[in-house]
């Protein structure tokens, strides 16, 4: 069983949630994690200029994601950053270009899940998950959140990401706090929660 982790990150946050995510795949028995990261759409003159030269090098060995490898996966984990309280450029355009998955109806039925990143804690990760489910729905996806059994995502000992939508990271006004433990567990919680339900779903 295979479950495609897809995500779109500018400085890295993403990218190391996605790999928390990849990790709690793994801990399902016959789960394998693909990681895939959508094509860059702004130029190389504009990245610079938003500081994201030096850190998308930490992630340019990540293959990326053909519209094929989604329609093959048995179950997607879709992660990106928050753009405005929406999901990023980059991801929109991927998923424009998944027209004929729909057509053929090759993501029906199986599970769709979303995490996200954002500077500020309140800066728009719901409305960035909440949206990006809108997508899933439209492909036939069955959406998977991260469940309250999650107990880390209730705690009022710290500020910390994570919804029953799904994992989150907050990157700090400045972008450079770094994903914290009980974020990072979220994230394979979702990959875990994700895996499992896609054994069942895919079970004959
Ligand atoms: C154009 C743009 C819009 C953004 N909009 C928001 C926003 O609405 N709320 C917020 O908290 N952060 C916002 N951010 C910050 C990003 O969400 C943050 O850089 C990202 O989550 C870090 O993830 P990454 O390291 O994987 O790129 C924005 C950043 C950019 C460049």
């Amino acid at each position: 069983m295979k479950v495609l982790i897809v995500f779109y990150s500018m400085y890295g946050h993403i990218y190391r949630m996605a790999e928390a995510v990849a990790e709690g795949v793994r801990s399902v028995d016959g789960a394998e994690a693909v990681l895939r990261r959508v094509p860059e759409t702004l130029s190389a003159e504009i990245l610079a200029s938003m500081g994201a030269t030096e850190a998308q090098k930490q992630f340019a060995h990540i293959p990326v994601c053909t519209v094929d490898e989604l329609g093959a996966a048995d179950a997607v984990i879709f992660g990106t950053p928050t753009r405005f309280g929406n999901m990023a450029g980059q991801m929109r355009q991927f998923l424009d270009a998944t027209g004929r998955l729909w057509v053929s109806g090759a993501l029906v039925g199986k599970a769709g899940s979303v995490f996200t990143s954002s500077n500020t804690q309140h800066g728009g990760q719901e409305s960035t998950i909440l949206s990006f489910h809108i997508n899933l729905l439209h492909q036939g996806m069955v959406i998977v959140g991260l469940p309250y059994s999650f107990q880390g995502q209730s705690t009022m000992d710290e500020i910390t990401g994570g919804s029953p939508y799904g994992a989150s990271t907050i990157a700090g006004p400045t972008g450079a706090r770094t994903p914290s433990d009980n974020e990072l567990a979220g994230a394979r919680y979702q990959g875990r929660h994700v895996a499992e339900i896609a054994r069942k779903l895919t079970r004959n």
